[in-house]
């Protein structure tokens, strides 16, 4: 058996065995807009680990970001695009730490204050593709993944290959992105279908890409 596969099966076993830690899987990103992808990703990791609940993290500065060419949007907007996007399944919820920490969200930051105000809990923090190829950059990255598990998901153009232990676990790859979701909206084209009714219905009454 290969090293991630190991990984695997005795994370599932953890799971399987009923110990009293919590498993709580997080999705950091800007979420500007939440979209499908972020939902489905979310849905299939929570279901295929067995965890408690997913936690929606929006970041308030994010790390190596260029200065974002689009215009700005205010963590208010999307934080209430993530509200309207979750609130409909019961484990789904959202994190402030981010926000409300304020400036820049390094996950290991983020990762520390998780970890002390809840010692009985693991947490499995997802990302996709992009961000697996990212993480050699991340801040305190070596003592990060002793933190936490990072859970990768596909996503297309981008290596299922990393130096870190990524356990990773196969969901639908759709190409939707929020970048794509910004462009369409700018330029006049139809969002439904790429993300939640409702977030179509409020990113139209608040004018918000154009
Ligand atoms: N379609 C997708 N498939 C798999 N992972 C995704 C998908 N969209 C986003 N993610 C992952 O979700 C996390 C948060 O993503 P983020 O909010 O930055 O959205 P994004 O679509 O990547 O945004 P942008 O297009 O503005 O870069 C990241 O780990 C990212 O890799
Ligand atoms: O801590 C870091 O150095 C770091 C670098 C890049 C991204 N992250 C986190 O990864 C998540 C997804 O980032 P992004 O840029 O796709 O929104 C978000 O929670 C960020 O805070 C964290």
């Amino acid at each position: 058996m290969n090293t991630k596969k190991q990984l695997l099966t005795k994370v599932k076993a953890e799971i399987r065995t009923n110990m009293p830690r919590r498993h709580v899987g997080i999705l950091g990103g800007t979420f500007n807009p939440i979209h499908l992808g972020h939902l489905v990703i979310a849905e299939q990791v929570y279901q295929q680990l067995r965890l408690s609940k997913v936690l929606f993290l929006p970041d308030k500065v994010p790390p190596h970001r260029g200065v974002s060419k689009t215009k700005p949007i205010s963590s208010d907007d999307r934080i209430k695009m993530i509200k309207l996007a979750i609130e409909d399944n019961m484990h789904f919820d959202l994190d402030l730490t981010d926000v409300n920490r304020g400036g820049v969200s390094y996950t290991y930051e983020t990762i520390k204050i998780l970890k002390q105000c809840n010692p009985d809990t693991e947490y499995y923090f997802i990302i996709g593709g992009d961000m697996v190829e990212n993480l050699p950059k991340w801040a305190h990255i070596d003592e990060l993944v002793q933190m936490v598990h990072f859970v990768g998901v596909c996503r297309k153009g981008y290596e299922k290959s990393s130096k870190y232990p990524i356990l990773w676990v196969n969901t639908p790859e759709l190409e939707i992105s929020s970048s794509m979701i910004r462009n369409k909206v700018r330029t006049g084209k139809s969002i439904k279908y790429l993300v939640p009714d409702s977030v179509a219905d409020y990113i139209q009454d608040r004018g918000l890409y154009k």
